[in-house]
């Protein structure tokens, strides 16, 4: 099992020694070599994503990533700003499918300002596809005034774009995961997020969605557009069982998700290809307002890694391992700054994957 340690930028490098030293503590041989991204890699190399960590990811069977980005590198042109590693990462790899599980483990029930009933028992699954949409649509780019009355450039355009077969693909997943979910004792249930009622391609989206949803009669369908999906995720977060939707909206109702799980510090994401090769990170960034200070909350990662061990490589007992021992640190009461609450113990990035270590047993 060859994994590929990506730790990135900012926080990125903390949350991931934590993650990689949890995996050390199982009973498994990984064969794991890490490599610079993003910023780290613009750095030392001249370049967000170098050849070497390139074809180290793609000869991987999975990727364990941190985050990459820093506020010092706004000015750069965007090929070489270091968030553009992990989009090349990401269509180099077709890493089309992101899985983005918003749990509320019922220990943070209460660290939350949510009303409990409304998030005790939270289990969503956002899925979203990652390789298409306003992301990578072209042309994109900027048009250069002619008279001379805009310095620089007279407007900005990228293109939102879906093929069939892209909208499909996502949607299959969607349909598939609900499948399983529905086995294990949910609704079963996908809704479709677009906005349909304004623009071509998600009028598009929706009814390719619709086709493909009748190739799944056991699970339920409807459609609701992004800006009242981002209203119910805070009304009746329950109401949701799996969400599809594209590239951008998914970026933003998983953030918006995250909260309703205590915080993005506790939100794990998967990548798939049709290889079921993964990429594996937190959903967050790379924190720059608290990088290096010790106090960013691995749990999001080391549930990523519990994915990984779960989609990529085939060790699900494993998996499970971890997310038991993530609630067992909870139900310690130990608690990283942005999930703790009066009456929990604070503790730091490396205290908490301590923890987890410990608990593992
Ligand atoms: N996949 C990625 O690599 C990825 C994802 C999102 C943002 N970014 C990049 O990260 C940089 C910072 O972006 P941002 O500030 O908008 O988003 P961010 O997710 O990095 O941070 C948003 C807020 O959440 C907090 N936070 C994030 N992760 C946390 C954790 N594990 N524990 C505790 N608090 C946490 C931060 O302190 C900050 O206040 C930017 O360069 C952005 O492009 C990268
Ligand atoms: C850093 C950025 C390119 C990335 C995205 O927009 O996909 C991030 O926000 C995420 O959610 O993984
Ligand atoms: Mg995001």
């Amino acid at each position: 099992m060859k994994i590929a340690v990506l730790p990135g930028d900012g926080i990125g490098t903390e949350i991931v020694s934590e993650a990689v030293k949890v995996l050390n503590t199982l009973d498994l041989k990984f064969e794991m070599e890490t490599a610079l991204v993003g910023g780290a890699a613009y750095d030392a190399y001249g370049h967000p994503l170098p050849e070497a960590t390139l074809k180290l990811a793609m000869d991987s069977d999975a990727v364990l990533f941190g985050a990459v980005g820093d506020w010092k590198y706004d000015t750069l042109d965007r090929p070489l700003r270091p968030e553009q590693a992990i989009l090349g990462l990401r269509k180099n790899m077709g890493l089309f499918a992101n899985f983005r599980p918003a749990i509320c483990y019922e220990q943070l029930v209460g660290a939350s300002s949510l009303k409990p009933e409304l998030i005790s028992g939270l289990d969503i699954l956002i899925i979203r596809e990652l390789t298409g949409d306003i992301y990578f649509g072209q042309p994109r780019g900027r048009r250069i005034a002619t008279d001379g009355h805009f310095p620089g450039a007279e407007e900005a355009f990228d293109t939102m774009r879906y093929s069939k077969p892209e909208i499909e693909r996502i949607a299959h997943v969607a349909f598939q995961a609900a499948r399983k979910r529905k086995a294990a004792g949910t609704e079963g249930r996908v809704t479709s997020v677009d906005k349909a009622n304004v623009l071509e391609t998600f009028q598009f989206w929706k009814d390719v969605v619709t086709e493909v949803g009748k190739e799944y009669p056991d699970i339920a369908l409807d459609h609701m557009y992004v800006d009242n999906a981002a209203m119910q995720l805070v009304k009746e977060p329950k109401r949701f069982d799996v969400v599809v939707t594209g590239n951008m909206f998914g970026d933003i109702l998983s953030d918006e998700a995250s909260m309703l799980t205590g915080s993005i510090g506790m939100l794990p994401s998967a990548s798939l290809n049709t290889k079921n090769q993964g990429l594996y990170e937190p959903s967050h960034g790379s924190a720059p307002d608290i990088a290096g200070k010790g106090i960013a909350n691995p749990l999001a990662t080391i549930l990523s890694a519990a994915m990984m061990l779960r989609f990529s490589l085939n060790q699900p007992e494993a998996a499970q391992r971890i997310e038991a021992a993530v609630q067992k640190v909870l139900a310690l009461g130990l608690r990283t700054g942005d999930i703790w609450s009066e009456g929990t113990t604070k503790v730091g990035t490396r205290e908490m994957g301590d923890a987890v270590v410990k608990a593992l047993g």
